[in-house]
């Protein structure tokens, strides 16, 4: 989805942004108008001809209900046969005016108490405009519920039959995209001059069908307003490192995967080819060497085998065995299919200096939940740093594991379960981008929340949302991939919150020509590869 304008916004700052360009000399009458215009528009632009045709507008209570008005009469005048229903819309004000000046029919819920007026009504109707909720919407309840189930189950039996939302599905929550009791099923969702939160986030995402911008004229946003913005192939343009023509490899990067152990290698191979196809220009595996053995790595990865704490393993001895060669690395990854074994665990905390430090809370001499507060080892230099998978899972169990981390370094990409150990909490809050502007400014690291809406979220406060919902991305390995991209973008220059989100879109991008290749069921994390080079090649030739 490409949109006019890619910020993103709560319903607070969407009535910020309203009052600012009141402020600055708009008209609320005005920015209705526009909205209004532009569902008008984007209904004519997706489902004509309408002329002739007829139209049912759900008119509720509110402004959502008056850009319902303005586009009623848009859409009578482009000859489309208009009804109004109206639920708790007792108000008459000139819009309402407007539409009976046209003879616009006009039938009011208070008068169709069992609904079959509704029902008969919704039998007939082409395309159904949603203007029951918007922004000031709370769960639908009673009458106004059975509203939206009649609707929904009207668009379930008739396929011709459309239903364009406008700003939100009514019933989605502006904020978390949560659905408390039910919402209206939209084929297209036109989002009034910023897009809301809840639109990109699930299950609210699901319901929105195609999501579109209408401008309203908001002018210029104050920065707390554009902190927030939707991924698109622009943003992730900007982000691509350079490609002389005239490099050598050296130009390009070095990357050291850290990954894998005897239940997992398979995880170490797809990181390192991600990172591979990605543009770098060396990968080199560090893995035990018994699941060297089992890894069927790519043959121009390079390798390193380490000692195994425990067997099939990576120990901690690793750290000094590779401590003279990290600085040689432009990026390092870990985390991808290491597992959880006790002597990993040791791994993950001395390379991050977490051996040698106690818990603020200790009681007696060593830390609960820290690892053995043993002899001090010698600090390690680490590169750029991907942390994922059971990387994430083994530094969670060291309380202030963050502290640790060298700021604004690492790239943490926790799938929703990782980022409940992360976080140490038994249930994450709805709102995706809330988490992952926090933890990100909390912990000073880029964050990749993964999920069906992945968000990248910077140290700064700064999130970019891609809405890149594919079934076909969910398999085994998906994940390893996507770290191994990120981590080959570092090794090529691009700071971590630049290669993460570039990461996340080359992932999507390739993940969506899997799907349109072999479809929703079957596509597995090897066939994301070749695909990833492509989706680069598009991307920079815009
Ligand atoms: N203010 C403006 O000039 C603009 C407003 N816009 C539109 O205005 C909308 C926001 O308008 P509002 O703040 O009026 O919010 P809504 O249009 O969402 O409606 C809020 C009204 O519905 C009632 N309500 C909400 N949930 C209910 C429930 N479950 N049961 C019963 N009553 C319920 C509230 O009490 C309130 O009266 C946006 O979503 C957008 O569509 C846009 O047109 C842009 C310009
Ligand atoms: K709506």
């Amino acid at each position: 989805m490409e949109s006019a304008s890619p910020f993103v916004v709560t319903a607070a700052q969407m009535r910020a942004a309203e009052e600012a360009a009141v402020a600055a000399g708009s008209d609320w009458a005005v920015l209705m108008e526009r909205a209004g215009t532009g569902v008008a528009e984007a209904a004519l632009a997706h489902f004509a001809p309408l002329a002739g045709r007829t139209v049912l507008a759900l008119v509720g209570p509110g402004n959502n209900g008056g850009d319902a008005l303005v586009a009623a009469r848009h859409l009578a005048d482009a000859g489309a046969q208009v009804t109004l229903y109206c639920w708790r819309r007792n108000r008459v004000d000139d819009n309402l005016l407007a539409c009976r000046a046209r003879g616009i029919r006009e039938v009011h819920a208070a008068d169709d108490a069992d609904g079959a007026l509704l029902r008969a009504m919704l039998a007939e109707a082409t395309l159904v405009i949603d203007g029951l909720l918007g922004t000031g919407a709370r769960p639908p309840a009673d009458d106004l519920a059975a509203i939206i189930a009649a609707a929904n189950t009207a668009r379930a039996q008739r396929a011709d039959l459309r239903v364009v939302a406008i700003d939100l599905p009514s019933g989605v929550a502006a904020d978390d995209g949560q659905v408390a009791t039910v919402a209206i099923r939209a084929d297209l969702t036109v989002a009034t001059g910023l897009l809301k939160r809840g639109l990109l986030l699930w299950p609210g995402r699901g319901y929105a069908g195609t999501i579109v911008v209408a401008p309203i004229g908001l002018g210029s946003l104050d920065e707390a307003l554009t902190m927030s913005e939707l991924l698109t192939a622009t943003q992730a343009r900007a982000f691509l490192p350079a490609r002389p023509a005239d490099a050598h490899k050296g130009v390009f990067g070095k990357v050291l995967v850290l990954a894998g152990s005897i239940n997992y290698p398979g995880a170490a191979a797809l990181a390192c080819a991600g990172a591979q196809r990605s543009g770098a220009g060396l990968v080199t595996l560090a893995t035990g060497r018994n699941v060297l053995a089992l890894a069927k790595v790519p043959p121009e990865v390079t390798l390193l085998p380490v000692a195994e704490g425990d067997w099939g393993a990576i120990g901690p001895a690793a750290v000094d065995e590779l401590a003279d060669d990290l600085p040689r690395y432009q990026a390092l990854l870990i985390g991808p299919g290491l597992g959880q074994a006790e002597a990993t665990r040791q791994l993950v905390l001395r390379l991050f200096g977490l051996d040698q430090v106690r818990s603020r809370a200790r009681v007696g001499f060593v830390a609960v939940g820290d690892a053995i507060a043993h002899v001090p080892q010698k600090t390690v230099e680490l590169p750029p740093t991907v942390i994922d998978a059971d990387g994430l899972n083994l530094l969670a169990s060291a309380s202030g594991w963050f502290e640790r981390l060298s700021p604004e370094r690492c790239v943490l990409t926790p799938h929703p379960g990782e980022m409940r150990r992360l976080l140490g909490v038994t249930e994450l809050p709805p709102d995706a981008v809330a988490v992952a502007t926090e933890a990100a400014q909390r912990w000073r690291q880029t964050v990749v929340l993964k999920g069906a809406t992945t968000v990248i979220a910077a140290p700064d406060g700064h999130t970019l949302i891609h809405d890149g919902a594919n079934p076909a991305l969910a398999t085994a390995g998906s994940g390893d991939v996507l770290a191994g991209i990120i981590a080959g973008l570092m090794a090529q220059g691009c700071a971590p919150f630049a290669a993460a989100a570039l990461g996340v879109y080359l992932h999507g991008a390739a993940g969506a020509k899997a799907r349109a290749a072999m479809g929703d069921a079957g596509v597995v994390a090897g066939d994301l590869l070749p695909l990833v080079p492509q989706a680069i090649r598009e991307l920079r030739a815009g």
